[in-house]
């Protein structure tokens, strides 16, 4: 056996250098850099070996952990699971940082590869600086927090659990089934120990992504619940983006006269303009998809995680005979609502399945539901387009603090209503060009008004709906798709909570445009607080007054002065006239763009023939929440009790 003397954080560098994935025979190089904040827990063992020897890997400095693992996140998304920025941080804070993206990862079953700096694994400096000690047990550090949110963790205590350690990573992050956040965690003496590595351990591995296909007794039994529906519903779940199956599932649609809804995970693996899209679905869901949706007797998941979203909290599906088939990679998710299982890559499902119901002469009973429900849909989306601030002006959602919109109008004179702005962004915007959001009111009107033909340009994390990730991801998929543009679609509250990764955007040369959409506070909490008997507490951005309550007048903020004094090119847009000018001007940019986008409050989209559970107090003096907690109990009625 030949070896390599080196550290473990030189071994570990020269092992991410060697890995490549594999996918219908198409082979990728895995891991293309390594995103750092350096600290004292990393820099000389980690920094050393990236800076003796980095190999093909590429160097990326991050502003802020959380964001540098977004853009980490977002980058293994929008390469399809096929490629990787591996994260290190410092110990402690640094660390910490980063837990939040690694839940954000596991959620949308991302690959992310965190590899936080650890305290002593001999103790003798203990405590170090930012060591959290507990008297019960010394095994603790601050990386022990990435347990729940990872789907796998390990801890480097000696130098040659390197390769267990990352054999196992590699596992778990290639596995459609179990991909998600990789911790590994590295001591920081154990970085600089060396240790004999044997020549094997650093051989190219390329890891098959394969199409596992259900078992015949698993496929038959789809096969039944299908030929005995006459009006099933498919659902295309972010499965279906990763499989690669959009021609696959909208041929499968096409042949047997079934239409489909998206999740936000699932948009964009299909085309829009298939007859068979009725678009997004569930609670953020749109007239067409929730038309349809209510009465199908079968639905069939493929590839989704079946959210409270998707499903309406369970009570969109209103057949009193409905089934669920779940088409998905892993089992946990294919036992959801008492599905039909099929556990299997959704492409090779659908190809199996089509060939067996052609065998059988299969076709749905529709008529013209699906072109009626589309018609409808249609019909509001021109009045979306048109709704303005004008003498008929009516805010869409009808809650609200009655002073806030003249008020808003007064202080930044914006009198853009959001479903307007973003009909203009896709009439603007190029055909292929990405956009990306998580939080807030956006996701909820993307989801219902968003359209496109081009493949995975809708980016969109909803499985943990982590404000901040939208401007860090934008980068993240702007380094994975350098050559198309990259929309930020954010709201002043995700802004304003994490943003800075667009300084690297700068540093890195990586144009992303964000579209700040400023209402003045945070809109979708507001609406749902207010609808539901609460009053306007801490949800609209306030000044305090004088009888210390959050209510003094809106503060207003300047975001493309703010955001001018990074380096990037800003416009405020108070007018349609003046966003079409700002989007128009902002494709002809080479640096980072923002558009402060002053909407009006109140004119996001609501919900279409949905429910959404949330928590609300069975015990108040209110009547208002006494008639909103009736209103849930009546709607929990309606839904399935799991
Ligand atoms: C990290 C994080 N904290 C809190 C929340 C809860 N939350 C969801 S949306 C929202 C407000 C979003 O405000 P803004 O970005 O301005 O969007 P708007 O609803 O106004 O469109 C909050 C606080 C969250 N999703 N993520
Ligand atoms: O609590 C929330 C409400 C949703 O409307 C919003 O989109 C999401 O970001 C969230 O966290
Ligand atoms: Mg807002």
């Amino acid at each position: 056996m030949t070896t390599q003397r080196m550290t473990m954080a030189q071994a570990l560098v020269k092992f991410l250098d060697n890995q490549y994935v594999s996918f219908d025979g198409v082979e990728t190089k895995f891991v293309e850099g390594i995103f750092t904040i350096f600290g004292h827990g990393i820099v000389l063992g980690l920094g050393q070996a990236l800076d003796e020897d980095p190999g093909q890997l590429k160097v990326l400095q991050g502003r802020n952990e959380q964001g540098m693992a977004h853009v980490a996140t977002a980058f293994g998304k929008q390469n399809n699971r096929r490629k990787i920025i591996a994260c290190a941080s410092s110990i402690g804070p640094g660390a910490a940082n980063m837990v939040t993206a690694a839940a954000t990862a596991t959620v949308n079953n991302l690959p992310l590869l965190l590899l936080p700096g650890d305290t002593f694994a001999t103790r003798q400096p203990d405590p170090v600086l930012q060591q959290i000690e507990q008297p019960f047990s010394m095994t603790i550090t601050t990386n022990d927090a990435f347990k729940p949110v990872c789907k796998y963790w390990d801890r480097v205590s000696r130098p040659e659990q390197l390769m267990s350690a990352m054999i196992n990573a590699m596992r778990v992050l290639t596995d459609p089934a179990e991909t998600g956040a990789v911790c590994v965690a590295i001591p920081q003496d154990v970085q600089g120990e060396s240790f004999d590595y044997p020549d094997y351990f650093f051989k190219k591995r390329v890891h098959k992504i394969t199409r596992p296909t259900p078992v015949s007794d698993e496929l038959e039994d789809v096969i039944q619940a299908i030929m005995n529906s006459k009006h099933p519903m498919v659902i295309c779940g972010g499965g279906v983006r990763y499989s690669e199956a959009g021609e696959t599932l909208e041929q499968f649609c096409e042949t047997f006269n079934i239409p489909f809804g998206e999740t936000q995970g699932g948009k964009s693996a299909c085309k829009s303009s298939s007859p068979y899209c009725l678009g997004g679905m569930g609670v953020t869901g749109n007239l067409a998809a929730n038309t349809i949706a209510e009465k199908a007797d079968l639905i069939i998941a493929v590839g989704t995680r079946l959210s409270d979203f998707t499903t309406g909290s369970k009570a969109l599906f209103q057949n009193p005979d409905v089934k669920f088939i779940s088409i998905n990679a892993s089992r946990f998710q294919a036992y959801k609502v008492d599905s039909i299982k099929a556990v299997g890559d959704a492409k090779a499902t659908l190809i199996g399945l089509t060939a067996a119901l052609q065998e059988k002469g299969y076709k749905s009973a529709y008529q013209n539901e699906i072109k009626e429900a589309k018609a409808a849909w249609d019909k509001e989306m021109k009045w979306f387009a048109e709704y303005a601030y004008d003498e008929n002006f009516k805010p869409i959602v009808e809650s609200r603090e009655p002073k806030s919109i003249d008020e808003f109008i007064a202080l930044t004179g914006g009198t853009i209503t959001q479903t307007s702005a973003l009909c203009l962004i896709r009439e603007t915007i190029d055909k292929d060009a990405i956009i990306v959001g998580a939080s807030g009111s956006l996701p909820g009107c993307l989801q219902r008004m968003w359209a496109t033909d081009k493949r995975d340009s809708y980016h969109m994390e909803y499985g943990y709906s982590c404000m901040g990730y939208e401007v860090a991801a934008s980068l993240g998929a702007k380094l994975a798709s350098p050559d198309q543009e990259v929309y930020a679609m954010t709201g002043d509250g995700s802004y304003l909570m994490l943003h800075t990764e667009l300084v690297t955007s700068l540093q890195e040369g990586k144009k992303i445009n964000v579209l700040l959409f400023d209402n003045c506070g945070f809109g979708c909490i507001n609406n749902l607080e207010m609808s539901n008997g609460v009053g306007n507490l801490a949800t609209e951005f306030r000044y305090r007054d004088e009888d210390n309550q959050l209510l003094g007048g809106l503060m207003p903020i300047d975001f493309a002065k703010s955001a001018a004094g990074y380096g990037v090119k800003t416009y405020t847009a108070k007018t349609l006239e003046e966003l079409k000018v700002a989007l128009e001007d902002a494709k002809k940019q080479t640096v980072s763009t923002l558009i402060d986008i002053k909407v009006l409050p109140k004119t996001m989209t609501e919900g279409y023939k949905s429910w959404w559970h949330c928590g609300i107090a069975s015990t108040s003096a209110k009547d208002s929440i006494k008639i909103a907690y009736e209103s849930k109990e009546a709607n929990l009625k309606k839904a399935r009790l799991y």
